[in-house]
């Protein structure tokens, strides 16, 4: 069973309002939504992955983030481990340099059921308020 760790950011803007972006076709649950961020590469830490494919996919650049959970979840054909990080400042102003689909969603209208099956306990505490953020 293949094995996929990953760190992804929730950019969040002062007005609550969060950005996301879509899966392309032909990836890995296409057509959902995401938080932007990827596939941890052996000689990176969590923070310094987020860092890199925050500037690869969204064009922002962070100096800081909130680590918030890490979520363990199976697939049918992956095991996937998301380390999920909180982002309320950057540098740049955040778009999809892939040319995805983008939107920025206000927090309480996050609906789990857009994302992979993976992000639903992430998407209830952001929800939920848990307040912690
Ligand atoms: N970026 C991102 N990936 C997610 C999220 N939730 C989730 O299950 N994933 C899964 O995490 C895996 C790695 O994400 P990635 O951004 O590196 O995916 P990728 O298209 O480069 O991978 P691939 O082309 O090798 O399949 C994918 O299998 C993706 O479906 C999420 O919120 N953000
Ligand atoms: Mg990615």
């Amino acid at each position: 069973m293949k094995k996929v760790e990953i760190a992804v950011g929730i950019i969040r803007a002062q007005d609550g309002q969060i950005f996301i972006t879509q899966r392309g076709e032909n990836s890995h649950l296409a057509g959902f939504w995401e938080f932007p961020g990827g596939k941890i590469e052996s000689d990176e830490t969590p923070f310094m992955t987020l860092q890199r494919e925050l500037a690869e996919e969204i064009d922002i650049h962070i100096h800081q983030a909130k680590f918030l959970k890490t979520i363990e979840y199976q697939y049918s054909d992956r095991f996937i481990i998301i380390h999920a990080y909180l982002v309320d400042e950057w540098d740049g102003e955040p778009f999809a340099k892939e040319g995805q689909p983008s939107r920025w969603v206000d927090e309480d209208e996050l609906n789990a059921d857009d994302f992979p099956d993976a992000n639903r306990t992430l998407i209830e505490m952001l929800k939920n308020q848990e307040k912690v953020i």
